[in-house]
């Protein structure tokens, strides 16, 4: 085992993993079913929207030229010669003198070209007739919402490698788009490796933890848009763990295993990449935690060998494998959300190297703030659950204090606790 490793500025591992060329898929997925996908084709107007002239509002729609001169002491009395619901169109057009009572969202009839609202109109009742009072003018288009005034057809509404949200499914339903073509997402297998793991179900016993962090990265996958194909714990056996991760590489996109990257005695990871005749592109960053995270490379499939350390792990998949992941997904910018916030509270330890300090953010009277959660110390499980930054702190600092401006990675899009 060498134990002397080289460690690498966190931008260049990030450029390294970023340098394998991936396999971006497409395929195609119901409407109902595309909610958080990314979009793999622009999503273009089918047709003008609105598709016909429509009322926003319930009224009676007029011939403007016939309101021209009606005041509260003049008024105008028309006869109402239909009614149209959302969903009809008028029979007939309105003529001189004539109105027609519509209902919003439905179709202008011919002849008519602007409309008064309920609240403005009289309406009654004159020889089993129905007629309506109007005692102002209306000007030509008044209360009419054009065709194509909010979208012409043809234009280019979304790109392609944009999330869907609930916005872009209502854009995607306005234009018939009853499937919608989505980057297929990446099989992402996990093991975690360590005899001293057991299972959530089984008791304590000397020695022993259960496994934390296969249940952590399957929900990071999750959370990042991949798909997590777990593949069991593995003892520290190294032909066991071999012909494990050699078959399980044929499944899948990318493979993480946890634990077993540094240079204890059963670390086993290193000689099993050897083994594989993987390409190591990195097995030491510098950064807290997650510095013996490990990536290799085989016949352009990652191999994420992060720590079993599980604040290391944590960090090690936000930094490396979450990108990793966009790119397959198609997204032109493959990396979190950071924003500038104000620290909440003193983080008091020397950092050597760049730092990567679990937290959650917050927002109070207009400013952004985020807080270290919980103990800083890279075994440390306890802290990640209301983790939802990673506040960067630059290597080579002393201590940051409580209102230091820092940068801060943004794992839940929109995500805080409001203090209001
Ligand atoms: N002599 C040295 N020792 C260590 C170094 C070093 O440079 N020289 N680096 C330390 C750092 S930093 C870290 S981080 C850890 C990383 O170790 P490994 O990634 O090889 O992980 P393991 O040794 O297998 O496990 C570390 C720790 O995490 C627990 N663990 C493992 N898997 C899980 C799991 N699935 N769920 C929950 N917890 C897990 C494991 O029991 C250990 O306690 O190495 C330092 N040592
Ligand atoms: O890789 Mo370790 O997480 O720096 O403690």
């Amino acid at each position: 085992m060498n134990l002397h490793r080289t460690p690498i500025p966190v931008s260049k591992a990030v450029e390294d993993v970023l340098n394998t060329k991936v396999d971006k898929r497409v395929e195609k997925v119901k409407l109902e079913q595309s909610f958080h996908r990314v979009l793999a084709e622009d999503v273009v107007a089918t047709h003008p929207v609105p598709p016909f002239d429509k009322s926003p509002y319930d009224g009676f729609a007029f011939r403007s030229e016939d309101t021209r001169n009606l005041t509260r002491e003049e008024p105008g009395q028309f006869r109402v010669i239909e009614t149209v619901p959302a969903g009809h169109r008028a029979s007939r057009a309105v003529n001189k003198g004539e109105a027609i009572r519509i209902m919003t969202g439905a179709e202008i009839p011919g002849g008519a070209d602007c409309v008064a609202m309920f609240e403005i109109c009289q309406p009654y009742q004159r020889d089993m007739e129905e007629w309506v009072t109007l005692k102002r003018p209306l000007s030509p288009q008044q209360n009419i919402i054009p065709t194509g005034s909010e979208t012409k057809e043809q234009e280019i509404l979304v790109k392609k490698g944009e999330v869907i949200n609930p916005g872009i499914q209502a854009l995607l339903a306005t234009f018939g788009y009853g499937e919608v073509q989505v980057y297929v997402k990446p099989k992402i297998g996990v093991f975690a490796t360590g005899t001293e793991l057991l299972d959530v179900d089984e008791p304590l016993q000397p020695g022993k933890i259960r496994n934390s962090n296969a249940y952590m990265v399957m929900s990071q996958i999750e959370r990042a848009g991949g798909t997590g194909i777990y593949f069991g714990k593995l003892e520290d056996n190294f032909d066991l763990c071999y012909q494990a991760v050699e078959e399980a590489l044929d499944q899948v996109d990318c493979l993480i295993t946890t634990g077993g990257v540094s240079v204890g005695d059963y670390d086993l990871m290193p000689d099993i990449y050897d083994k594989l005749e993987a390409e190591v592109l990195f097995n030491k960053v510098a950064m807290r935690p997650g510095s013996v995270t490990t990536v290799a490379r085989k016949d352009e499939k990652l191999l994420f060998g992060l720590s079993g350390n599980p604040s290391a792990c944590y960090v090690g998949f936000e930094l490396f494998t979450y990108p990793i992941i966009q790119s397959f997904l198609g997204r032109s910018r493959p990396f979190h959300k950071r924003v500038q916030a104000t620290l909440g509270k003193d983080f008091k330890k020397p950092n050597p190297f760049t730092r990567f300090v679990r937290g959650f953010i917050s927002y109070h009277e207009g400013n952004v703030y985020v807080h270290p959660s919980g103990i800083d110390k890279s075994a440390v499980v306890s802290s990640l659950a209301e983790t939802n930054v990673l506040i960067q702190l630059r290597g080579g600092t002393r201590g940051y204090q409580q209102g230091d401006v820092v940068e801060a990675i943004c794992l839940e899009e929109m995500d805080g606790q409001s203090h209001f």
